[in-house]
């Protein structure tokens, strides 16, 4: 039977199922957390910079005041906006009373870039000519350093990265003093990555993964080997989509703001090799013809070191 968690190298057991809550409206998003704490989700994936995490911290509260769970029971996750990179601790502090909450249980690096912390926007400084306002200079690994002393405030359970291609993980891990528990990642049949998940495997870091449809509209479940897992399974595409990570080892965040979607998103399925085989052959020919599907690269104008996306300006490790 497909596990319902996964152990971290925290010793923290991670749900292998989320509620993803970016691009959730507000008047939208706190029913929807709700709505999946009261149907069995565990897991809970917020943002500062997605700027609803006082409505997901209201859905939060209203489940508890419920009764359907309490705090200990559940798993929140949050993550550092780049204009804080060099002041992780404001940003957290600003995020627990957004949730209002007294710790998460688990802070992400959202982006290894720093913006402007003094620019024209809290979340996304632009320079005149319309591009993002980067703070070229910057060192990711600093940020983690700032992330490991975070660690002692009590205020997270554990930290971790999200978009860290391999490259860049090598660079955190020479200076590092805990290793991230997790590398959240955009991952789907059409984007598989195998080389991070295989790194991340092999140094213990465990793998969530993002925009598991294919992000807006969720465009992967008229996939047409998904389809066919479909049919051979009697299940849903969305459920294919979300098995086949919980059959890698991986955990996953799905979002909705749809009662009936929210709950079907629970539904996770045993997939065989021969499923995975047809998902992964899938896979092969599309890396094959140079079709790997990436749905979300925001326009940094950097080259964080993935394979399938060399474009863009380096940070100054090189990279
Ligand atoms: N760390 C990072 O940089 C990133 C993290 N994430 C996290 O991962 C989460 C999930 O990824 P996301 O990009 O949102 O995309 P998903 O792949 O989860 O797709 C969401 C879309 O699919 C629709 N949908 C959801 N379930 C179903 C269903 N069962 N049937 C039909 N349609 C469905 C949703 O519509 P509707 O809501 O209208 O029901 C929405 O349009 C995010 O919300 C976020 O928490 C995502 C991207 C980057
Ligand atoms: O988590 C989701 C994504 O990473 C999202 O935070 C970014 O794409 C952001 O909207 C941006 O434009 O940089």
């Amino acid at each position: 039977m497909a596990p319902s968690t996964f152990k971290l190298n925290t010793g923290q057991d991670m749900p292998a199922v989320g509620l993803g809550t970016w691009q959730s409206s507000p008047g939208e998003v706190a029913a929807a957390v709700t709505c999946a704490l009261k149907s069995g989700y565990k897991l809970v994936d917020a943002a500062y910079c997605y700027g609803n995490e006082d409505e997901v911290g209201q859905g939060i509260k209203a489940a508890i005041d419920a009764g359907y769970v309490t705090r200990s029971d559940i798993f929140v996750v949050t993550k550092l906006w780049n204009t804080y990179a060099t002041r992780a601790e404001v940003c957290l502090d600003k995020s627990l009373k957004a949730l209002g909450l007294d710790y998460v249980d688990q802070y992400l690096v959202h982006w290894a870039v720093g913006m402007n912390p003094n620019g024209n926007d809290d979340r996304f400084p632009k320079l005149p000519d319309g591009s993002r306002d980067i703070t070229w200079d910057h060192d990711h690994t600093a940020t983690w350093a700032q992330m490991e002393d975070l660690l002692k405030t009590g205020k997270t359970k554990s930290i971790g990265v999200c978009n860290y291609s391999v490259p860049y993980l090598e660079q955190l891990l020479k200076k590092a003093k805990v290793v991230p528990a997790v590398n959240q990642i955009e991952n789907h049949p059409s984007l598989p990555q195998q080389e991070v998940v295989d790194f991340c495997k092999s140094k213990g870091i465990h793998i969530v993964a993002y925009s598991p449809l294919g992000s807006t509209g969720g465009p992967l479940m008229k996939s047409e080997p998904v389809l066919k897992v479909a049919k051979r399974k009697a299940a849903s595409p969305g459920t294919v989509l979300l098995s086949y990570h919980v059959a890698r080892g991986a955990t996953v965040l799905a979002k909705s703001v749809t009662e009936s979607r929210i709950k079907a998103n629970l539904e996770i399925i045993d997939l065989d090799a021969d499923d995975m085989k047809i998902l992964n052959d899938y896979s092969d020919s599309l890396a094959k013809e140079g079709k790997l599907e990436r749905y979300v690269y925001p326009p940094f104008g950097i080259n964080f070191g993935f394979p399938d996306k060399k474009e863009g300006r380096s940070m100054p490790n090189g990279i």
